[in-house]
């Protein structure tokens, strides 16, 4: 089964926890526009969507779906997303597409995440996929020396700037062993803006797509 088989599954059997008459937390990614594609033909029976990137923003609005704002709505029931690497802790590295900071917002004010992947994601240790950091231009220099003595090599994400106007440091080779610590360290460096750790708010369930099916998997 290929990966793409995995991530529609996964993003279709989200469907079955979107309730009508609620606002909509949405992600960024491959996995989430095929969930955004699926959430099409609801539209008229939720109250809209609060988006995490002007990517996602505009895949909602060509399906007609209403995108609202974040600050005119209370904490949100549900946030779907997709994720770069999960552990069977449901700790998380995203980033990817360079969305990390609107969807940790997104997420930190959802009661519940669901993250939707396929297999290829589930990981024992987080840190095989380069770990983004989001950061303010002109702390680039500096915060990359920081990340090195955290035991990174971070690479700048060339020719890429974030929906919020900064840069991508994809920090490598880093193994990941204390996730909650780590996404604190590198958040206290000054010029972070945040990084693609989500372990202090990790998904509260993981829909995985795999050849026998959606695996359905909470926090151990
Ligand atoms: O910034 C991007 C997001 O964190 C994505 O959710 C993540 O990269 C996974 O994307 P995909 O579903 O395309 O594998």
């Amino acid at each position: 089964m290929s990966a793409d088989q995995g991530k529609r599954m996964a993003a279709e059997a989200a469907m079955e926890y979107v309730e009508e008459n609620t606002v909509i937390g949405v992600g960024t990614g491959s996995t989430v526009n095929l969930f955004i594609d699926a959430l099409a033909d609801m539209k008229a029976r939720i109250d809209g969507t609060i988006s995490s990137s002007e990517a996602s923003t505009a895949r909602l609005r060509k399906h007609g779906i209403p995108v609202l704002d974040l600050n005119e709505v209370g904490t949100l029931p549900l946030y779907v997303d997709g994720a770069d690497e999960s552990t069977r802790f449901l700790q998380l590295i995203k980033g990817g597409g360079g969305a990390l900071t609107r969807e940790k917002i997104v997420a930190a004010a959802s009661e519940r995440f669901i993250c939707v992947a396929d297999e290829s994601k589930l990981v024992d240790v987080l840190g095989g996929f380069p770990l983004p950091v989001e950061v303010i231009p002109m702390a680039r220099s500096y915060v990359a020396r920081e990340l090195v003595k955290l035991g990174g090599r971070p690479e700048l994400r060339s020719g890429f700037t974030t929906d919020n106007g900064n840069i991508i440091l994809d920090v490598h080779g880093l193994k990941i062993m204390e996730p909650i610590k780590l996404e604190q360290q590198i958040n206290n460096i000054p010029g972070v803006v945040t990084n693609g750790l989500f372990a202090l708010r990790p998904a509260d369930l993981l829909l995985l797509g795999s050849a026998d099916g959606v695996r359905k998997l909470t926090a151990e």
